[in-house]
């Protein structure tokens, strides 16, 4: 079943376009990514969905209801967990919890919820003593207390260290592993990589591309690249030549050749023939990073 669809969105602020006919469709259970360079309009089309935003044009549903005109049917369908959230420094876990609990009719097991994320040791910690690791994670149980089937998480690792966003990553599995859909806005390769089964690149208001991790992977102009330091240089030349090479760079008595798997027997050939021998020799995979640049010419590491 469809658990997210959106057709045809348009936004437009002050005459121009954020956001130019995006369409996709998520699938109950599925962790959907959006991921896309600053100001591509991955917070606009998520508050739209959550209905913060009212579309120009195009039609968004959420388990079947309209975000803009349906609310009061979709608040205990749907968890949000928003970009920045800030709760006054002084209310405790527990009240927080309990505060937003009395905003549903059917709210989730506070107590279990608590467990789950980590927060039954800080039910009585102040929101402001909070680590930025144990904020995030009230933020994920207070998008989840009114035990929702759809759930939006935007930019929600931003500024954790790595240990703490490896736990909010499990956390955000095992939200999907009991069937709730997850819409993730990231700007974490890794983090897409790991976590999502189809991700939407945006660039400039469009999708760029929609597929799984490793179709992504697999749109990269370069599937393999090569990197090696050699005693006597290998001609440039030899190497632009190898099949499917798509470029060669030498740096700091380093080559790098990036192309196919073709490329890299091509090279082991080469190498034998010529009698040279490659020092520190690594062949790696390309990445999401290397799809992301293809798609959008920009960087986000
Ligand atoms: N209320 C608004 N009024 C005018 N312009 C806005 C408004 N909200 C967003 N914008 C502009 O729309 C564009 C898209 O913004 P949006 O926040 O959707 O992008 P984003 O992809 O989420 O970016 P980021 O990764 O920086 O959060 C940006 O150029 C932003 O400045």
């Amino acid at each position: 079943m469809t658990a997210i669809e959106v057709r045809g969105l348009h936004k437009t602020y002050g005459g121009r376009k954020v956001v130019d006919g995006v369409s996709f469709e998520v699938g109950e259970g599925e962790i959907f990514g959006i991921l896309g360079p600053n100001g591509a309009g991955k917070t606009t089309t998520v508050e739209c969905v959550e209905g913060l935003r009212a579309p120009d044009e195009g039609r968004v549903r959420v388990c079947g209801h309209d975000p803009a005109t349906e609310r009061p049917e979709l608040t205990p369908l749907l968890g949000v967990q928003l970009q920045e959230s800030e709760l006054q420094a002084k209310l405790t876990v527990r009240e927080a919890l309990d505060l937003y609990a009395s905003f549903y009719e059917r709210p989730a097991d506070r107590h279990a919820l608590a467990e789950r994320l980590g927060l039954l040791p800080h039910l009585k910690t102040r929101f402001g003593k909070l680590s930025g690791g144990q904020k995030q994670r009230l933020f994920i149980a207070l998008a989840l207390i009114g035990d929702p089937r759809v759930v939006v998480l935007d930019e929600l690792t931003t500024g954790l260290d790595p240990r703490a966003r490896r736990e909010v990553w499990s956390l955000v599995e095992s939200i999907r592993d009991d069937g709730v859909t997850v819409l993730l806005v990231t700007h974490f390769m890794e983090e897409a990589q790991r976590l999502c089964d189809r991700i939407a690149v945006l660039d400039r208001g469009r999708i760029a591309a929609l597929d799984t991790p490793e179709g992504l992977i697999g749109r990269a102009s370069a599937a393999k690249e090569i990197s090696f330091a050699a005693d006597t240089p290998l001609d440039p030349e030899a190497l632009r030549a190898l099949p499917e090479a798509v470029s060669v760079t030498v740096a700091d008595g380093r080559t790098v050749v990036a192309g196919t798997d073709e490329t890299v027997g091509a090279f082991v050939s080469l190498l034998a023939r010529q009698g040279v021998t490659a020092r520190q020799l690594r062949v790696a995979d390309a990445t999401l990073d290397d799809a992301y640049l293809d798609l959008t010419g920009a960087d986000l590491r």
